[in-house]
């Protein structure tokens, strides 16, 4: 049997709190006091290490706790009635969170040092990350990230006392190089402070080196500053805290993490790694060709709904997917004795296009082909695939995606009038729309998008995007010579893409 893990003493002094006499007890993770004179004579209030301090320090015969939680803890005020009332284990108070700082007056040095200790001992037990390697995106969103990490997550980092290594980005794809490349064994965690975008490119970079197994085990972070936030969104919500970028700085500092499941997106040769989603149709055509009116700001996009519903395109094409248990009816049976007829084939060469031939391949289809294989055909207007409830800040696409439930939630329209295309964007924000009969809401261990042709064209395709980025653009036939540009985007439109997920394969820090 284990060792009991050993329980760490109890401490009990004579102090003044913020200046006012007081007894206080240091138990388990929970400092807690009680004033002997004046207001709140004999009230025992408490402040919780885990869920309410951001670290502590020594300065001679004070302790100085920086604080992150309700205001009148914060001031050192609230009673423990007040604290514990409506309030989940760890919870961490009214959510509405401001940095305070309660001062503990000993008297003396020697006990200062020994509560100091005691509190230190205490907060690593937590699991809390000492160094961070922090990855600022100065160019997502509007262009804030460098501003966000110098006044929004600076201060609380170092409020934690936690060291810190910062770059910013230079160009697309150096959050990957960054990740292929960094020595993991410096550091705690890799936190973004960008959009989704970056943080995918740091899953890519970690899943293609050489120690990847190990490498993709260390925790991530995401502290919002892009356009599309999806991922802290969905962490941050889970957890029942609003979209902020101190509560995203908080999760990390606290250390609490997550399993996240990690998709392999291949095509051929081609291969890379998503952990948020890939859409099909009419929400890529929305996003990815609404940019040309940046200009609007976030008007665009609803300005570009309007435009592609009320000129509504659906695209031929099937999807093949092995269902989660409890969707095995959906869809139409696949003959599969022969795999010609599913068309369904495997490239786990360890080749990724000419790349070095080191890093992950991806689990096999072959494993979830244990299973029976469905299959819808077009026309779609939209193909949604969500490995994590939100999309962006406000649109929930897949309600009842979870981190690591090792399946991929599909949320698909096929013939829908388009007045009531326009109403389910509305029911977008909150995830409603699932139950519209026009969508087809389920949930797959593997799926595989033969993506068709526009209906009544005989050149144009659509967009295929994952995770913010174009995969795959059917924009009709273009002649390729010798020496001609490489394509534009890593997959043709056409061919099928593959979708399996592992399980679990990513960490990231997340509010719980
Ligand atoms: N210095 C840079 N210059 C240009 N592009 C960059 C730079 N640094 C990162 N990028 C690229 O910016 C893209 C978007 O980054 P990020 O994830 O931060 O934001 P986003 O919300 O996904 O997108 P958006 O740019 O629409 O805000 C990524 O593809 C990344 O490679």
């Amino acid at each position: 049997m284990a060792d009991p893990q050993p329980q760490p003493e109890v401490l009990s002094e004579s102090v003044r709190i913020n200046g006012t006499a007081a007894e206080a007890t240091l138990t388990g993770g929970e400092l807690s006091w009680r004033p002997v004179a004046g207001v709140g004579e004999g009230q025992e209030q408490r402040l919780e290490l885990d869920s309410e301090v951001l670290g502590c320090r020594v300065d001679g015969r004070k302790l100085k706790f920086a604080t992150f939680a309700s205001s009148a803890v914060a001031n050192g005020e609230r009673p423990s009635s007040v604290a514990r009332g409506g309030r989940g284990k760890g919870g961490g108070g009214d959510r509405n969170r401001r940095r305070g700082e309660v001062v503990v007056e000993m008297e003396g040095e020697d006990a200062a040092a020994r509560w100091g200790d005691g509190i230190r001992d205490r907060l690593a037990s937590l699991g809390r990350p000492k160094r961070l390697f922090i990855i600022v995106n100065p160019y997502g969103g509007k262009r804030s990230g460098r501003s966000i990490f110098q006044n929004e997550v600076l201060p609380l980092i170092e409020a934690a006392g936690i060291l810190y290594t910062m770059q910013e980005t230079k160009h697309r794809l150096h959050a990957q190089e960054i990740a292929h490349s960094l020595d993991l064994r410096k550091y705690d965690g890799i936190i973004c402070v960008s959009g989704d975008g970056v943080l995918v490119e740091v899953v890519n970079g970690l899943l293609r080196r050489e120690d990847w197994e190990t490498a993709i085990k260390v925790p991530l972070g995401i502290i919002p500053a892009g356009t599309g936030n999806g991922m802290a969104q969905s962490l941050l919500h889970a957890a029942g805290e609003p979209f902020s970028v101190s509560n995203a700085v908080f999760a990390i500092i606290r250390g609490h993490r997550r399993a996240l499941d990690v998709t392999s997106v291949v095509q051929g040769k081609t291969r890379f790694f998503s952990v948020l989603m890939l859409t099909w149709g009419l929400v890529a055509d929305v996003d990815i060709e609404s940019e040309k009116y940046r200009w609007m700001g976030s008007a665009r996009l609803e300005f570009y709904f309007l435009v592609r519903t009320l000129n509504l395109r659906r695209y031929n094409g099937r999807v093949l997917f092995v269902p989660a248990p409890g969707y095995e009816e959906v869809g139409d049976p696949v003959e599969q004795d022969t795999g010609v007829s599913t068309g369904i084939q495997e490239d786990r060469s360890n080749d990724n296009n000419g790349e070095p031939k080191c890093g992950y391949v991806g689990p096999s289809i072959e494993e979830a082909g244990l299973v029976q294989w469905r299959s819808l055909s077009g026309p779609f207007v939209s193909v949604w695939l969500g490995n994590v409830p939100f999309a962006s800040e406000d649109a929930m696409a897949a309600p009842k995606a979870e981190f690591a439930d090792g399946y991929l939630d599909a949320a698909i329209i096929k013939e829908c009038p388009r007045w009531d295309v326009l109403g389910l964007m509305f029911q977008m924000k909150d995830g409603a729309y699932v139950n519209s009969p026009y969508v087809e809401y389920f949930k797959v261990k593997a799926i595989q998008i033969e993506p068709g042709l526009r209906v009544g064209s005989s050149s144009k395709g659509g967009i295929i995007d994952s995770d913010g980025e174009v995969i795959a653009r059917g924009d009709g036939p273009r002649s390729r010579a010798a020496g001609d540009e490489p394509p534009e985007h890593p997959m043709a439109y056409g061919p099928p893409i593959q979708l399996t997920v592992d399980q679990g394969l990513a960490t990231i820090f997340s509010p719980r």
